[in-house]
């Protein structure tokens, strides 16, 4: 999550989780491209690690050293889960995130694009997505349209939580390449209806209907 947009106190949305740094956003833009840096190694590994066909010994030495390279990462740690932060200028990071997290290898990662009425975003799954053989697992699926009709409820100026989210499968959606797609179809209140679908280059192959919810308390917000 980037951009500026109004946060809510820990108080306000009963999850906590926002926490307000005064990193400068020069800092902050530094540290993610070396984290990303470090992720993008790990989300090789994941991959590496579901298709290897090394032998036994060579699983056991491997397993030796990253043992060695995690204990070196646990001298410095977080006391809990990365949450969301943000500074004075509204900069905001949460390198956690299952979908779009810096520090996250399990996120593929996505990364929405805000047109003025739609969230796109395109992303290539692999292995780690698999469920049924060579196609993406549904839940994956919900996962990914969970984040970016969340997005695309936010408009990037406010806080919206999933409330009901319906998934249609139409077909399997193949491993590979894909386009992701969300837009609000109308407001009511503080329930934003939102319609997001995933494709491939033979059409959709999962569209979904979700209700956000923005809670009480949060800001409205004031344009992006
Ligand atoms: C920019 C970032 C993008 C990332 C997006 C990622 C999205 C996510 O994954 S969010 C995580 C998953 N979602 C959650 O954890 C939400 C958990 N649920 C909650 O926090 C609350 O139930 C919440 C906020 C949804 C609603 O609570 P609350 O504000 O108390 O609702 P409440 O006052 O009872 O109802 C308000 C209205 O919403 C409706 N409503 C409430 N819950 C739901 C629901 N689950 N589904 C549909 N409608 C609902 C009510 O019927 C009511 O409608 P009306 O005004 O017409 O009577």
């Amino acid at each position: 999550m980037t951009g500026r947009r109004s946060f809510p106190e820990e108080s306000a949305v009963g999850v906590g989780g926002f926490v307000r740094e005064d990193t400068p956003t020069a800092e902050v833009d530094r540290r993610e491209a070396v984290m990303a840096s470090l992720t993008g190694t790990v989300r090789e590994l994941i991959d590496a690690t579901i298709r290897t066909t090394v032998d036994d010994d060579e699983v056991h030495r491997i397993r030796d050293g990253l043992a060695a390279l995690v204990a070196r990462l646990r001298t410095a740690q977080l006391p809990g889960p990365a949450g969301i932060r943000y500074n004075a200028e509204l900069r905001s990071w949460n390198w956690g995130n299952a979908v779009m997290g810096a520090a996250n290898a399990i996120a593929p990662p996505l990364r929405v694009q805000h047109d003025s009425s739609v969230c796109h975003a395109d992303v290539v799954l692999g292995a780690a997505y698999e469920g049924p053989p060579g196609l993406v697992h549904g839940g994956v699926s919900a996962m990914l349209l969970d984040h970016i009709m969340g997005e695309a409820a936010s408009a990037m100026r406010r806080t919206a939580f999933t409330g009901t989210l319906t998934m249609r499968y139409r077909r399997g959606t193949p491993l590979g390449p894909l386009h992701l797609e969300a837009s609000i179809v109308r407001e009511e209140g503080r329930k934003i209806f939102v319609a997001g679908s995933i494709s491939d280059a033979g059409g959709a192959t999962v569209e979904a209907d979700g209700v956000f919810i923005q809670p009480v308390g949060t800001p409205a917000g004031g344009g992006r």
